[in-house]
Parts: C-alpha cells; structure tokens; sequence
C-alpha cells in the first residue's frame, strides 16, 4: 500500500545542541535504511520549510505505524497521512 506522509518536525529551541544532533543522525540512519529497503520510497523537503513529503510503500497501515513511530524525531513531529491508489488514467504502470 502507498501512502503520501507529511512531517513537520518542530524541534524545541531548548533541545541542547548534542542532544539535537543525535537525534537528527539517528533519523537520517534509520531513514535511510527504510530508503533502501524500498518501504520509504520518496522523500522530499517542502522549501523554506522544517516539512518533508515523503512517499510509504507499505504492508498495511499497521506497519506504516510501527515505521513512523519509531522515527526518532517522532515525538517533534506533526504527522499527516493520506492513502494513495491508482488513478484510473494514470499512464504509469507502477503506481500501485
Ligand atoms: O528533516 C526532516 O524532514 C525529518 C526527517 C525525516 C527523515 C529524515 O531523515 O529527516
């Protein structure tokens, strides 16, 4: 299953500066793992924004779960998601 994910991470300013550090370490090396394992298969920063679009292809939405809550900025971050289908027109074929 696809799913379209915005995250708006919203760091506190008080966030002492190694704690912010590894933090964002630890969320761009599991990131980058679930990139390469094909389960994260997008990800996109929103200009002049701390937001990122980022595109899920999942199991279903329970593993879509366990993968967003256990981002490390997780509880920094605002999180929407939108299932995505196949649009019947579209020309794609890997779209699904
Ligand atoms: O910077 C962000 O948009 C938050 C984030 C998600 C995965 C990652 O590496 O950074």
């Amino acid at each position: 299953m696809l799913f379209h994910v915005r995250m708006d991470v919203h760091l506190p300013h008080d966030l002492p500066p190694l704690d912010a550090a590894d933090i964002l370490a630890r969320e761009k090396a599991y990131s980058q793992e679930l990139q390469h394992s094909g389960k994260w298969r997008h990800i996109w920063r929103l200009a002049g924004q701390y937001a990122n679009y980022s595109i899920f292809d999942v199991r279903d939405n329970e593993e879509l779960h366990a993968i967003l809550s256990g981002l490390p900025l997780f509880k920094f971050m605002d999180i929407e998601v939108t299932p995505l289908l196949r649009h019947p027109s579209s020309i794609r074929d890997n779209d699904t």
